[in-house]
């Protein structure tokens, strides 16, 4: 048993973003190699230094009535405020708390979770793993901070346009990132003296991704995109549900469903890339939703329904991917069941196979979305 110890608006608008412009992330998007991320990379860091910039963006969706409930940005109070960056992030992402350490043992549950077993199915379930009020914060740092993408790709000659929107960071078991070095990043603001030497802006990774093993940097046609490094909100995150779960993961996969037309059918991340027997586990953060699970050949056995709720943390290990589809069904009405909500699946990916399926349908090569004043705006950057 494991022990954990963690302590629409439908018109055109201006919104503020950090960061860079979308012709570096187009520029990313397509080939790309060491010299383009480097090149890429200086030029954001000289961008870097300017403190906000202004950018056109164009709508998308509207969110439902629930959706716009409490948007307010809690941590937007923190005095100094610290974002991870990196040259694959098309903008800085906040931390969770400038001084690191937000989730500890009065947010995190710290008894064991409750076992499902059923023949093939072996799942273990911790209700309230995050209690609801820091379960909220961290429902509204994501969707705030995060980049979002609303995925289309071509199957079996088909157009699917993913219903929800994602993202991913990470990267598999025979890469590294970098270490930063000194000089990167690291933008001081504030006008008074104490604040002089906070660095703001504080980078996660180096730019360059390394064999595991050499440490030599990896050949350009290995990844399609170039994997972004886990943002230290997640991390933090990451770490609390490793302990939990006795586990060790290396990517963080993010969904948003923005309401009850939002879903994801029936699947199994039962890919190569994940090895056998995966462990993922599967933290929901704002609105609950039914997390179903049905046995792919069995009829005899009667499928499982949970209602997940904010801070909620499923974990899907053994033969469950194997033997189980899951799936988070469309939902309408105005009830709670059609509020929007966040699902973060921590997963160990072993090789470069994996990275590319994951940015692929998870960021695609389609724009940028990012929530601003209670919706989500496509990012039609124009400087
Ligand atoms: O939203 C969820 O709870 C499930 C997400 C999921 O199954 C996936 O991303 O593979
Ligand atoms: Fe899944």
């Amino acid at each position: 048993m494991p022990v954990h110890s963690c302590r629409g608006l439908l018109a055109c608008g201006r919104a503020k973003v950090f960061g860079f412009s979308n012709k570096h992330v187009f520029m990313m998007a397509s080939a790309w190699g060491t010299n383009q991320i480097m090149a890429l990379y200086s030029r954001k860091k000289q961008k870097m230094s300017s403190p906000e910039r202004t950018v056109q963006v164009s709508v998308s969706q509207p969110l439902s009535a629930v959706g716009k409930q409490n948007l307010g940005h809690t941590l937007a109070e923190t005095p100094v405020r610290t974002y991870s960056t990196h040259p694959t992030y098309p903008f800085p992402i906040a931390d969770l708390h400038p001084s690191g350490g937000l989730l500890h043992s009065e947010s995190i549950l710290t008894s064991a979770g409750k076992v499902i077993k059923k023949g093939d199915l072996d799942l273990l379930y911790f209700q309230a793993f995050i209690k609801a009020p820091m379960a909220n914060m961290l429902y509204k740092h994501l969707l705030h901070e995060l980049p979002w993408y609303k995925v289309m790709y071509i199957a079996r000659g088909m157009t699917i346009n993913t219903p929800r929107y994602t993202t991913v960071f990470g990267i598999d078991e025979t890469a590294v990132f970098e270490a930063p070095s000194d000089e990167e990043g690291g933008e001081s603001v504030g006008d008074d003296e104490e604040k002089k030497h906070i660095r703001t802006h504080i980078p996660v990774a180096g730019p360059r991704v390394l064999s595991a093993i050499s440490k030599q940097p990896v050949p350009e046609n290995v990844y399609h995109k170039p994997p972004r490094p886990i943002p230290r909100c997640l991390q933090e995150l990451k770490r609390c549900v490793e302990q939990a779960t006795d586990e060790y993961y290396n990517f963080v996969l993010v969904n948003f469903y923005a309401d009850g037309t939002h879903s994801i059918s029936p699947h199994s991340d039962d890919e190569s890339f994940l090895g056998t027997n995966p462990c993922i586990a599967s933290l929901s953060l704002g609105g609950t939703r039914d997390f179903v699970m049905k046995h792919k050949t069995r009829k005899d056995v009667n499928s499982e329904k949970f209602a997940l709720r904010s801070g909620d943390m499923v974990v899907m290990r053994g033969t469950t991917q194997a033997n189980w589809f899951h799936s988070i069904p469309k939902r309408t009405g105005k009830t709670q069941a059609t509020a929007p909500r966040i699902n973060v699946t921590f997963r160990k990916c072993i090789n470069a196979k994996g990275s590319n399926n994951y940015s692929h349908y998870n960021v695609g090569s389609g724009p940028i979305h990012r929530f601003v004043n209670g919706a989500m705006m496509e990012q039609t950057i124009t400087e």
